[in-house]
């Protein structure tokens, strides 16, 4: 049964470049929040703090919090790409992730064959992959530039092709950052329905965003986090009238 559960959950970042003795000195000494040094005598940004949640199916989940409050360091632990420093994390389910729009994709390739690799990564024949990048190709409006290496796309552009990739599968837990909502008017308003579609088949949506519309249009729940810890957890007229 797809789920999530974060048990005292921890994420931290090791600064490299704070290793100068004289730097580092002048960072912690003004007692800071988010910045400690650990036992390696590295300085480190504490991401997320002991973060303690479940997520079952059916429910909707915004990540709400300012810059900086951990929404998209949660999103990507979900995600897989951080590993805990602490604490644990199961998340069971089909992931589909539109998070950062260039992750999974390789930059020298097209368009094109972006697609067919995933889709050859996901199990399709070679003549089912070439299929979907039609299909996909089409339905992300990149016309020629298809054809072009991913490296060249301008940013609306990486975001229309992950888009379009991210509904070849129905992941049954669905991760979103909000950049995701932000494409230009005339793609949003065809892809605001297969959006629609991928949320509704989800059995699971995290979403993270700073734009409160979205949140009462598509969560059920909402989790806000302030300087890496979750300061309110619930349903989302409540979280929202909290802050
Ligand atoms: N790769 C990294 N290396 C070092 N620190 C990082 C890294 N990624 C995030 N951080 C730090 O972790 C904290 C949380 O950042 P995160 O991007 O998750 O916030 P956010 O809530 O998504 O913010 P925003 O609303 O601005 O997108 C910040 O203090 C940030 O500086």
């Amino acid at each position: 049964m797809p789920h999530i559960l974060a048990d005292s959950l921890t994420i931290e970042f090791p600064l490299y470049h704070m290793a100068a003795r004289s730097l580092k000195k002048r960072i912690l000494s003004r007692s800071p929040l988010r910045l400690r040094e650990d036992e390696s005598h590295r300085v480190v940004v504490s991401a997320l703090r002991d973060l303690n949640f479940r997520i079952d199916r059916g429910e909707r989940v915004a990540l709400v919090g300012h810059n900086g409050a951990g929404k998209t360091t949660l999103l990507r632990t979900l995600a897989g790409v951080y590993e805990p420093v602490g604490g644990r994390l199961e998340v069971a389910g089909l992931i589909g992730s539109l998070i950062d729009p260039s992750a999974g994709m390789d930059q020298e390739s097209t368009g094109r064959e972006n697609i067919v690799l995933r889709g050859l990564y996901r199990g399709l024949s070679e003549a089912e992959s070439e299929a979907m990048a039609e299909e996909v190709g089409a339905f992300s409006g990149l016309g020629e530039f298809l054809d072009v290496p991913v490296r060249t796309y301008s940013a609306g552009m990486q975001v229309r092709l992950s888009f379009a990739m991210a509904t070849m599968i129905e992941p049954e837990v669905l991760l979103m950052d909000e950049w995701f909502l932000a494409g230009d008017a005339a793609f949003m308003e065809k892809a605001r329905e297969k959006l629609a579609r991928l949320v509704g088949s989800a059995d699971i949506l995290v979403l993270a965003t700073h734009d409160m519309a979205v949140v009462r249009e598509w969560c059920t729940r909402a989790i806000r986090l302030e300087a890496g810890r979750v300061v309110a957890d619930g349903p989302v007229e409540e979280v929202l009238e909290e802050a």
